[in-house]
């Protein structure tokens, strides 16, 4: 793991520079680090080049004061792959990941291979709900907010069967800054790209989770409508689509950039 200090804020991340031609750089979401990848990584193999941050306020990078936006989160990915003398990359991001992936499709599509937008939506539920989520988290914490999590991230035969590795997700969860996770909340509930989205012109695979009721199978046929070259697939997941299937969301991946 590495920091380093960008125009903005602080990032760590993880280059595994293999020497290959492509590089997929995943973008984390809500609530999660780095490590919400190390399924996608063990399974890639060396096939790629594999460059993973820690979105600001997350995971081990800066936790700057006052609310975000996507655009500065959109921001901090140009200038780490600025950073690393990095021209085109494969972004994929899941949830605020997504979003982060939408902005830089429609703002930067020559940084770009091929998008991968997964768990997402133009717009990701509504002022009310993120401003009551964000009161919640302010009056009792994270912990307060993490069986709802759970429900939202993984199914429940899932958690049945992964009791073990949902755990560690949920205390990475729980060990997120307050304050990152508040201003990353912000962001999403200020993001809407519905009147922008079709601007974005790069290949781009939409991926979404059946049983996913934060951004639905419905979102993610949207997205398809809106975006011409685009395809989608489903995966029978809740929110955390990679984790949850991990095999059949990389072969995806690998599908879509190879071909
Ligand atoms: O509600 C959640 O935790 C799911 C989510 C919404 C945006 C994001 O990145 O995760």
């Amino acid at each position: 793991m590495s920091k380093i200090k960008l125009q903005h804020t602080t990032l760590n991340y993880v280059f595994d520079d293999f020497k290959k031609e492509q590089t997929i750089l995943f973008s984390n979401s809500l609530g999660t680090d780095l490590t919400m990848w190390d399924k996608q990584v063990e399974l890639l193999g060396a096939e790629f080049n594999i460059l993973r941050y820690d979105t600001r306020g997350h995971g081990k990078s800066e936790v700057p004061a006052g609310e975000y936006s996507i655009e500065m989160l959109g921001k901090d990915v140009l200038d780490l792959l600025d950073y690393l003398k990095i021209q085109k990359v494969n972004f994929c991001g899941l949830s605020i990941g997504g979003l982060t992936g939408q902005w830089l499709g429609i703002h930067a599509p020559e940084r770009l291979n091929k998008l991968i937008l997964c768990n997402t939506a133009v717009k990701i539920g509504n002022a009310e709900g993120w401003n009551s989520r964000i009161e919640a988290v302010q009056k009792n914490g994270l912990d307060s907010i993490v069986s709802g999590t759970q429900e939202r991230w993984f199914t429940p035969e899932f958690v049945a069967e992964n009791k073990d590795e949902v755990d560690a997700v949920l205390v990475k969860f729980v060990q997120t800054p307050l304050a990152g996770y508040i201003s990353c909340c912000a962001a999403v509930r200020d993001a809407d790209f519905t009147a922008e989205v079709s601007k974005i012109s790069v290949p781009t695979l939409i991926i979404s989770g059946t049983e996913d009721a934060v951004t639905t199978i419905k979102d993610g046929g949207f997205l398809m409508g809106k975006i011409p070259n685009s395809l989608l697939a489903a995966l029978k997941t809740a929110h955390i689509s990679n984790i949850e299937k991990a095999d059949d969301f990389t072969k995806l991946l690998i599908e879509f950039i190879k071909n």
